[in-house]
């Protein structure tokens, strides 16, 4: 509920939280944990995480996610988006696994129900997205990275990227998986599932989780140059073509939204979910030292 509030807070009442500021023409608004600058008249805002050390997905970080999309989704001089990250090395860790372990069946419906929330905003959004994925994209990332129009990955074999669920002994839902088999085919995606697969760039190329690869510094350039060219499209013909893409995944989920909260509410919340989500945790303890 004080989330609830305080995205509304941010969202009508201005930026009480948020910052708004004139930079040489450009503007940029500032949430704790998303960036995002626009740049006059070309019509396209850059969107930087920064939630350190990984960007995990918390319920904070998925609120001001959400509410920074609405706001330049209502904003009808921005016509495309370029997500990026400036963590070094990582785009996004994924959901927060700290948000899915050792709570309350309470909360782990309220973390859903948010979670759903930004995918349904970017997989639908009307306006072009571009990723920029500039490090590691795991699971919730990778997702982050499959809802834009076009990916464009760093070319570092440390960094990778995948649904690797399984890895963690829990399950893609079915809208992660969908979507997956969307970008990437049934066969390709029923693999990488199962085997909860991180491929390095050149293997996520090969299989289509990403569109293009370049060196590590030229990332941001070929997401802005890609960009150009999608803007050269007229918006109503690219979003009803868009739409008509993405309506039957999005809808799948929308139609039954509250049961997929139960579900995952039910499965996060067992003992021995809860048990290797323990053991996983514990492993990226160990890594360290
Ligand atoms: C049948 C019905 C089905 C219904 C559906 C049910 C369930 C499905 C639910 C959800 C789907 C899940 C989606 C997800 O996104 S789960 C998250 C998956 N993410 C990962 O596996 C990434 C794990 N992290 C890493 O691999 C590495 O951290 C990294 C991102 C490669 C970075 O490595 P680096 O060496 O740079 O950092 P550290 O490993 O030292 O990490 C620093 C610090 O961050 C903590 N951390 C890492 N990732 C997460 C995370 N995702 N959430 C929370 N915290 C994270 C890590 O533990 C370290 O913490 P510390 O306190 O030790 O400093």
């Amino acid at each position: 509920m004080a989330l609830a509030a305080a995205r509304r807070l941010l969202l009508h009442a201005g930026s009480r939280l948020g910052r708004r500021e004139a930079v040489d023409g450009a503007r940029r608004f500032a949430n704790k944990r998303v960036l995002v600058e626009t740049e006059g008249p070309a019509g396209v805002a850059v969107m930087k995480l920064r939630n350190p050390p990984v960007n995990s997905l918390s319920l904070e970080c998925l609120t001001e996610f959400t509410i920074s999309l609405e706001k330049l989704e209502n904003d009808k001089s921005i016509r495309g988006v370029i997500l990026t990250s400036e963590c070094p090395g990582i785009f996004s860790a994924g959901l927060d696994l700290l948000e899915m372990y050792g709570r309350n069946p309470a909360h782990y419906a309220e973390y859903w129900k948010n979670v759903q929330e930004l995918w349904l905003r970017l997989y639908t959004s009307n306006m072009i997205l571009v990723s920029a994925i500039n490090g590691a994209s795991p699971a919730g990332g990778c997702l982050l990275a499959l809802c834009c129009d076009y990916r464009v990955m760093a070319d570092n074999p440390k960094y990778t990227i995948g649904l690797n669920e399984s890895l963690l002994g829990i399950v893609a839902p079915f809208w992660f998986k969908d979507m997956y088999v969307n970008t990437i085919g049934h066969r390709e995606a029923e693999r990488a599932l199962q085997l909860g697969t991180l491929f390095s760039p050149a293997e996520a190329l090969k299989v289509g989780v990403v569109d293009e690869v370049v060196p590590e510094d030229q990332v941001h350039s070929k997401a802005r140059s890609v960009m150009t060219k999608w803007l050269a499209i007229p918006d109503h013909s690219r979003q009803l073509t868009k739409n008509m893409m993405r309506k039957a995944t999005a809808d799948s989920l929308i139609k039954q939204r509250e049961a997929d909260i139960q579900n995952f509410t039910s499965f996060i919340s067992k003992d021995s979910i809860q048990k290797s989500l323990h053991m996983y945790l514990e492993k990226l303890k160990q890594k360290k030292g």
